[in-house]
């Protein structure tokens, strides 16, 4: 005789448990791609202003070139265009019949509003670099990414949270990687109102793209019909959410250039390089795809976990980076004294602290996934 068989225990625990380590694996991963992009940019960037001859520059033009930085923190997005049909497509649910996907006006508005917002934190975030201190622009950042957090994507503190945050505002604040693009001194230019307002903006504008990033994908682009409608979040999301938004922050930075004139200035560059064009070129190419690697990082982990917990990821990597730096260059009075061992060690707490979190809340997600398999077996056998 045929033995009934109940619904196989553990079936749901078995999906979740190889759905968590997939997850695991996509947060490890893109944390590691902010950390490489992080490095890669920075790195390059002095190459960049130190091949650039910048003391030679008068102090004017020493703060101009921040459109072509921002234009090439976005143009690389086409290498992903392959990538992004390589990726398999998501099934489609059968039940579609009651889902209601999102017009196709709000995802074109998604993709222009996020688009225009990362043409400006890329320009402003060029030139508030050469105004203001690292320092002080990173944990400004971050204040304002928990704000938003909290406002627009609802996000609950806890305690882990918090202390995750406030580690990461001291390694930062102590810890600015060495950067050749700082013009040569002039105190005015540095901390004028001028500078303060340039600092705003870019701080503003980078959190409130991430959190607005995080709510498109939880809100339009989970629910559209090629993603299933079922709110799903898979990687192919990332990839079109990169292309789409840098495509329209690319054609903003290229208006920029032309209307700004700056375009003049490019071949002047060129020739001002002091390892031949060559390397100037190389240098730019390098540049422009290291931002994509940290762009579909960011992405990836505001996606899977959240725009606050990105920026975390993004500001710990600060320490790391200023010690590549201090390897790479012999800068003058740069090295990688106690207060930067100090703030690598904020970082590695602030991270684990973030971990210890989300291991928790996916730990509290498997068991009540075992509870309610209990529960189902239970009243299937009464
Ligand atoms: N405003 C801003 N722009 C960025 N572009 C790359 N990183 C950053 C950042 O941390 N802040």
């Amino acid at each position: 005789m045929e033995e009934f068989q109940g619904p196989e225990p553990g079936r749901h625990n078995t999906s979740e448990i190889r759905s968590q380590r997939k997850w695991w694996i996509s947060v490890f991963f893109c944390g590691f791609l902010i950390l490489t992009g992080d490095s890669l940019v920075m790195l390059l960037l002095n190459f960049y202003y130190v091949q650039n001859n910048r003391s030679e520059n008068d102090q004017y033009q020493q703060y101009r070139g921040t459109w072509t930085q921002a234009l090439i923190q976005n143009v690389a997005f086409p290498i992903l265009i392959p990538l992004f049909f390589i990726l398999p497509k998501p099934e489609t649910v059968s039940d579609q019949t009651n889902t209601r996907h999102p017009p196709f006006l709000r995802v074109l508005l998604l993709y222009l509003s996020l688009g225009v917002l990362v043409s400006v934190y890329s320009k402003l975030y060029a030139l508030a670099r050469l105004y203001v201190g690292w320092g002080i622009l990173v944990p400004a950042q971050l204040i304002l990414t928990s704000l938003f957090s909290a406002f627009i994507n609802r996000l609950k503190f806890n305690r882990w949270i918090i202390i995750s945050i406030i580690f990461t505002l001291a390694a930062d604040f102590f810890c600015a990687p060495a950067f050749s693009g700082t013009p040569t001194e002039d105190e005015s230019y540095t901390y004028g109102i001028k500078a303060w307002l340039i600092l705003i903006f870019p701080t503003l504008a980078f959190s409130l793209s991430l959190s607005l990033t995080q709510l498109g994908f939880e809100r339009v682009l989970a629910k559209t019909k090629r993603y299933g409608g079922s709110n799903k979040k898979v990687f192919r999301m990332v990839l079109e959410m990169q292309i789409f938004v840098s495509f329209v922050a690319t054609l903003v930075c290229l208006v920029g250039l032309f209307v700004s004139g700056e375009f003049k200035e490019l071949k002047g560059e060129s020739e001002r390089f002091k390892k031949g064009r060559t390397y100037y070129s190389l240098s730019l190419v390098g540049l422009a795809l290291s931002w994509q690697v940290w762009a579909v990082g960011l992405l990836g982990l505001v996606l899977s976990v959240s725009g606050l917990f990105a920026d975390v990821v993004h500001m710990c990597a600060s320490p790391v980076v200023a010690l590549l730096v201090v390897l790479a260059f012999e800068f003058k009075d740069d090295d990688f004294g106690w207060q930067r061992r100090g703030a690598l060690l904020g970082s590695v707490l602030a991270l684990a602290c973030y971990f210890y979190y989300l291991h928790k809340t996916k730990k509290k997600e498997m068991a009540e996934l075992n509870k309610r398999d209990n529960n189902n077996n239970n009243s299937e056998e009464a």
